[in-house]
Formats: C-alpha cells, sequence, structure tokens
C-alpha cells in the first residue's frame, strides 16, 4: 500500500533520508526505529507530503504521492504527532469533528462518530466531550489525538512518538488499547518511535535507520536476528527477551492447570513480565488470574523458552 523508492530528503547540504527504500503491506503496522536524528520523522512526514522528498518516489496504493491532491491524500492519512496537536481552545468534540466538518458530514452524523471514537479509544464520552486539551492527561489527551486521526476513517495513520510523553504505565496501557483496536480496524500503521521494546511489541515490521540510512527491515523476529553489525549494537542483547512482549500470559496459559501456585500474573500481562515475575519470585510455574482476579490457568517457564526457541528456529529455516 505504501511504497517508498530511493527516497531521499536533503535540508541544505545535511542528508536528513538517505536512498529509503522500503514497503509497507495493507493492514500492517510499521515501525520506523532509530535513536534521535536519523531521520524518521522526516520520512514520515514526507508519506503525507508536509515535506516533500528531494530525490525518489513515495507511492500509495500504486500512485505517486505527487500527484494526489494534497486534500485527498489528507482525508486518506490520519496524523498522530506526541504533543497531540490538540487545539488548546476547542473541545474534545470540535477537535474531533474537525476534519469531518471539512468534508462537510452532518452535524448528527459528526456527533455520533465523537461519541463513537471518545469511546473506541477507552473514555467515557459523556465525561470526556466538553472538556479542554488542558483538563486532560498526558495519556488522556494522546487517546483523543487518536480518536481525532480516526475520524475520517482514513486507511493510513502516521504516528509519530505518540506515546512518547506518556508515563510508563499509562504507555504500556496506551500501547495495549492500541494494538486491540489495531486487530479490528486494520489500518496501515506507520509508527515511529526511538523504544526498541516499544517497537519490538507493536510492529508487524520494523525499519531500523541510523543516519538517515534504512540498515534493516522485516518482522521483529526477523530484525532481532540481524547480522547487521549496527543493529546488533543498537538492539543490545537483551533484544530477543524484548520480542516476549508481543505474547500475552492469555494466549499461552494452560487453561486446564487451575493450580494455585503463590506467584500470580495477570491473562493480560506479556511473556517477558512473566519471565521477569519468575525471576523474581524465584519459581518456574506462575498462576495467570482473570480480570476477576479467579485464577485462569498457568504459564511455566518451559512454554517460554519454547515461545522463545521456536521463534528463533522459524528465522533460522527463513534464512536458510
Ligand atoms: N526542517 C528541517 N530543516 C533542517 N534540518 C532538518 C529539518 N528537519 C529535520 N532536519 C534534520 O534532519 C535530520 C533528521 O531529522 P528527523 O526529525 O527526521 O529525525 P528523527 O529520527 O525523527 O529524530 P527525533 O527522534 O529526534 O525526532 C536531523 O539531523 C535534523 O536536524
Amino acid at each position: 500500500m505504501i511504497r517508498l523508492d530511493n527516497v531521499v530528503k536533503t535540508f541544505d547540504e545535511k542528508v536528513a533520508v538517505d536512498h529509503m527504500t522500503i514497503s509497507i503491506q495493507t493492514g500492517e503496522l510499521c515501525v520506523l526505529l532509530g535513536q534521535s536524528g536519523c531521520g524518521k520523522s522526516t520520512t514520515l512526514r514526507m508519506i503525507n507530503r508536509l515535506i516533500d522528498p528531494t530525490q525518489g518516489k513515495i507511492e500509495i496504493d500504486g500512485q505517486d504521492v505527487m500527484d494526489y491532491k494534497l486534500e485527498e491524500l489528507r482525508r486518506k492519512i490520519g496524523y498522530v504527532v506526541q504533543s497531540t496537536g490538540l487545539f488548546p481552545h476547542m473541545n474534545v468534540r470540535e477537535n474531533i469533528s474537525i476534519v469531518p466538518r471539512l468534508l462537510k458530514k452532518k452535524e448528527d452524523w459528526i456527533l455520533d462518530r465523537v461519541i463513537h471514537l471518545i469511546d473506541m479509544v477507552g473514555l467515557s464520552p459523556e465525561q470526556y466531550i466538553n472538556k479542554y486539551p488542558d483538563e486532560l492527561s498526558g495519556g488522556e489527551a494522546q487517546r483523543i489525538g487518536v480518536a481525532r486521526a480516526l475520524a475520517a476513517d482514513p486507511n493510513i495513520i502516521l504516528m509519530d512518538e505518540p506515546f512518547g510523553a506518556v508515563d510508563p504505565i499509562n504507555r504500556k496501557n496506551l500501547q495495549d488499547e492500541f494494538l486491540k483496536l489495531q486487530r479490528e480496524l486494520k489500518k496501515t500503521v506507520v509508527f515511529v518511535t526511538h523504544d526498541i521494546e516499544e517497537a519490538l511489541k507493536m510492529g508487524d515490521k520494523i525499519a531500523i535507520m541510523s543516519k538517515g540510512k534504512l540498515e534493516a527491515f522485516g518482522a521483529p523476529e526477523e530484525v532481532v536476528l540481524s547480522d547487521n553489525p549496527f543493529v546488533q549494537t543498537f538492539l543490545g542483547q537483551e533484544a530477543t527477551l524484548k520480542v516476549l512482549t508481543r505474547y500475552t500470559a492469555a494466549a499461552y496459559m494452560t487453561q486446564a492447570d487451575r493450580t494455585d501456585y503463590h506467584a500470580y500474573a495477570s491473562h493480560s500481562d506479556d511473556l517477558k513480565d512473566i519471565l521477569g515475575l519468575m525471576l523474581k519470585e524465584n519459581v518456574t510455574t506462575v498462576s495467570v488470574v482473570d480480570e476477576t482476579g479467579a485464577i485462569a490457568g498457568s504459564i511455566d517457564f518451559s512454554t517460554i523458552s519454547q515461545v522463545m526457541e521456536r521463534r528463533n528456529n522459524e528465522q533460522n529455516s527463513h534464512g536458510s
């Protein structure tokens, strides 16, 4: 759906993006990962033409972005930034309504859509619809930013460090909820972050960039096994462990085993959390509890090591 073909962007003499070539499939969440200044945001902004490339071509649905009418392109593409970009003098309803109003949707339709979107991002419409941005926490503002980006039902969403300014617990919640939403909506998402764990958790594909260049591109399990020396150093030895953040306890627990093992994990915890709990409590099996606090099953160490082994084997067989 989105194709970058040898894209270059220079600012004066400085090369910000250096011959980037990647293809992002429909419904895929592609993370652009790299250190500050490596060209992630510039790459993202060339997709919706906030910036035009110096060289190369970007296609959406097979058509050069330069051939789209700007308004058509922006309608196709939602955009979420770290600072949320909410207008401070507009309340939540007005902020989310901006694009539908530009598209001349009926007011009744817009109000229904606003209510639906606030609910969809996990907030109460009655409580939040009339609030102003300065009455929202960082996490709440980010949710409204996501709701606003979804307002015109775009096929593509560009997200620039969307959860960067949020504390770690809220950040994890936002990640989990966005992934849940994404499983339903299946938008094509390009997501910029410099947080390795976030990238390995969120990405169907990860593009690792350094100094404007693409260093690795592939599924998380692939990039952690990359033999590119920059990628190895950048991701560090813990990267393979971090891949475990992609898998939840609920998906891997043995439901038949409801024994109380005295170390408890939530069904929404990921396998890296569970491994951490095992090491902390010095146990090899933990009970998994559901949202009511009842024991729903268990996970043991061998399950986690099998997941890691299987991932590694799959990758090795892909490579051979
Ligand atoms: N408008 C601009 N004018 C001049 N130089 C720019 C401009 N925008 C970006 N750059 C430069 O291009 C390079 C890439 O910047 P970019 O913002 O794309 O990096 P990034 O990876 O997104 O970094 P960060 O995570 O800090 O936002 C940097 O060296 C930056 O200083």
